[in-house]
């Protein structure tokens, strides 16, 4: 009989806790064996999050009250600067995969500078592999700790790093345009994501000073052998899940196209669509899916790249779980083959 792994999942009552939860419900090899909260510990899960109310779970209880002995996994789903406190007090030979920014960087300067302190764990931030997925597999199947990626920077550096790397198109001149949904700041209140605020509206925000910035320098960096900056705004879409990043780029776009459609060829999760058309957040929702498109501009020289996936499965619990397979040497795509829900 195959083995069944045990996984904690801290932070099970925020939005990317829950979504972890709903995948790993039909997952074939792994258990949930705790899950945590703050505010909301000694709850139940169904308490929580009604539509999880059938599964027979663990109740949420603070992290204290875990019991690591048995857990082989646990999956961080904490705010950031959190993550790196309580991850540093777990049992050094436990497999983590955290889902927050604290991570996903390698140069403590920059992380000091875009996070706005010194990081409080250097040694398991020199020891964490970036996670996404497609191309950093060798490195996640030995890895102890996995940073997941931003959500918004995994959208955007799946259409422009396979175009650095064959070097299709010029370095300079990078524009990323995106727009994603609310659930991407998570479950906790905040002004910002009330219904008022977001409904009926769409703006642009953090804009040339967002986070992921700093994951697009240091993808693109490496990608190019070369320091790569790019322009980046992001906007909120009133609509609860989904990224759609439009990137315009200076590059022939047959070119493009193959570039997309060879790095991705036999991926399991990455889709690309015949040149000249373009994806669309819906047809992804729910799904571990990512949607690629190329369009060429009726100015030559000048091609939109767009890229689609949704922020709670590929953004992040989708991710994890794929890279958490990988770590307990199980099929990558185990629990994560549903189809998007559509419409
Ligand atoms: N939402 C998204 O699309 C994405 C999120 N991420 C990252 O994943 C992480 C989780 O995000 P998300 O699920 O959206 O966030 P939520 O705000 O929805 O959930 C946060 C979780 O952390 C718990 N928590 C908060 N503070 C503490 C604390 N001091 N000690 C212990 N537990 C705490 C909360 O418990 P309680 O509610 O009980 O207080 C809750 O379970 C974040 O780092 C986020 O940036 C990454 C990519 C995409
Ligand atoms: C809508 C919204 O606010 N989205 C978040 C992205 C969430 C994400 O990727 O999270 P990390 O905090 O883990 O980087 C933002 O733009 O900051």
């Amino acid at each position: 009989m195959s083995k069944t792994f045990n996984v904690a999942i801290l932070g099970a009552s925020g939005y990317t806790g829950a979504e972890l939860v709903r995948l790993i419900a039909t997952h074939p090899s792994i258990r949930i064996a705790a899950l945590t909260a703050d505010r909301k510990a000694g709850q139940s899960m169904g308490e929580v999050f009604p539509h999880l109310r059938h599964l027979d779970l663990p109740r949420l209880t603070a992290i204290d009250a875990v019991d690591f002995a048995g857990i082989d996994l646990a999956f961080c789903a904490l705010p950031h600067a959190t993550s790196q406190e309580v991850i540093a007090k777990l049992p050094r030979d436990l497999k983590v995969v955290d889902l927050s920014a604290d991570f996903r960087i390698r140069d403590p300067e920059v992380y000091a500078k875009w996070y706005g302190h010194e990081h409080l764990a250097l040694d398991l931030q020199a020891e964490a592999v970036y996670g996404l997925t497609e191309f950093y597999r060798d490195e996640i199947k030995s890895a102890r700790l996995v940073a997941g990626t931003g959500c918004n920077a995994a959208t955007g550096i799946y259409a422009i790093l396979p175009l650095l790397r064959a070097g299709v198109i010029d370095p300079e001149m990078i524009l990323i345009d995106l727009a994603t949904g609310v659930s991407g700041a998570g479950r906790s209140p905040k002004e910002g994501s009330l219904h008022s605020e977001v409904s009926e509206g769409y703006h642009a925000y953090n804009v040339a000073k967002h986070r992921h910035l700093a994951e697009f320098d240091q993808e693109f960096t490496k990608a190019a052998g070369r320091p790569v900056e790019v322009t980046f705004t992001p906007h909120l879409l009133p609509q609860n899940r989904g990224i759609l990043a439009t990137v315009y780029v200076r590059g022939e776009p047959e070119a493009v196209h193959k570039a997309l459609a060879e790095t991705y060829a036999g991926e399991p999760f990455m889709v690309v669509l015949p040149l000249g058309e373009a994806p669309a957040t819906r047809h992804v929702r729910g799904s571990n899916f990512v949607h690629l498109g190329v369009v060429p501009d009726r100015r030559p020289g000048w091609v939109m790249v767009f890229s689609t996936l949704d922020n709670l499965t590929k953004g992040s619990s989708g991710q994890a779980l794929q890279n958490a397979n990988l770590m307990l040497g199980l099929p990558e795509t185990a629990g994560l083959m549903a189809a998007p829900l559509f419409p």
